[in-house]
């Protein structure tokens, strides 16, 4: 009996993949994969799955703004879950390639804005793919030798590429927090973190520390601060703020009605527990 249908990045090879099989190891589950994560957000919006696996933030590069963006156009959907993946970037090669060889590097921008500094030392131009598994699928099947692919170990040990150098990325320490996405409100009674969002109802001085305040005040510890911006007029903006507390916690409820009743919008986009693995 399948217990629960998973989608995320694909194909097979990507580190979304990595972190799906992580979070659900054990479980009895219909793994289904889409060619971006504009399409794994749809298909959990379409209950085509039950939930789907998306990164959200990178140690090195920030934040993954398609995650950010998908999340706070679609309000059906709900952060259940968060899970912290390390990320090594390797570069990937047909046989015989050497490093002088490589005149192009293919990957996904996440990966490649990650290793910009290797990237500019080798002089070369990019190229975008929409995941670094299809990147280096393509380059197996091309089989051309003046082209490196980013991308994970097991990507090169299951299509037949080579591993050329491993550890690319700018900060040897990488990690990208995921998070798992469900369509309606599924917060678990003992979530120790959440993520919300909030459009400030005026621009004015001191709008945003009024806010923040609330949080202090309540002793709620923040966590990340960022800025999207509503996309309806230049020079606006929405918060995605985490917060150490759960939606069940009575200090959180009472920021999110305290918040709402000076007239800011207030959405809850996920509770869930804290990933404590770094
Ligand atoms: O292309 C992949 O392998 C992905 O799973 C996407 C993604 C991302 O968008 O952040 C996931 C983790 C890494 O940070 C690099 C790429």
């Amino acid at each position: 009996m399948i217990w629960v249908k998973v989608g995320y990045l694909g194909p097979r090879g990507t580190f979304s993949e990595e972190a799906s099989l992580r979070y659900f190891a054990g479980k009895d589950v219909e793994w289904k994969m889409y060619p971006s994560i504009v399409d794994v957000l749809d298909a959990v919006q379409e209950q085509e799955i039950d939930c789907g696996v998306v990164p959200i933030e990178n140690s090195i590069e920030g934040s993954v703004n398609t995650t950010m963006d998908g999340l706070a156009q679609d309000p059906d959907l709900f952060i259940e879950a968060e899970l912290v993946l390390p990320i090594e970037q390797n570069l990937l090669v047909n046989e015989g390639t050497v490093l002088s060889d490589i005149k192009e590097i293919w990957s996904h921008p996440q990966a490649l804005a990650q290793c910009r500094n290797f990237i500019r030392s080798l002089g070369v131009r990019v190229k975008t793919w929409d995941s670094t598994a299809t990147a280096a699928l393509e380059l197996a099947e091309c089989k051309r030798q003046d082209i490196g692919a980013i991308g994970n170990a097991w990507a090169a040990k299951n299509f037949g590429l080579h591993i050329l150098q491993s550890n690319l990325q700018d900060m040897s320490e990488n990690h990208t927090r995921f998070v798992v996405v469900r369509r309606g409100e599924t917060a678990l009674s003992r979530a120790d973190k959440s993520m919300l969002l909030i459009t400030l109802n005026e621009e004015r001085a001191g709008a945003l520390v009024h806010v923040l305040n609330i949080f202090a005040a309540l002793e709620l510890n923040l966590t990340r601060i960022e800025s999207r911006p509503t996309r309806k007029k230049l020079g606006t903006y929405q918060f995605f703020i985490d917060v150490e507390a759960g939606v069940q916690e009575e200090d959180l409820q009472k920021a999110v009605s305290i918040i709402g009743t000076f007239g800011h919008q207030v959405r809850v986009l996920g509770s869930y527990m804290k990933d404590k693995k770094i």
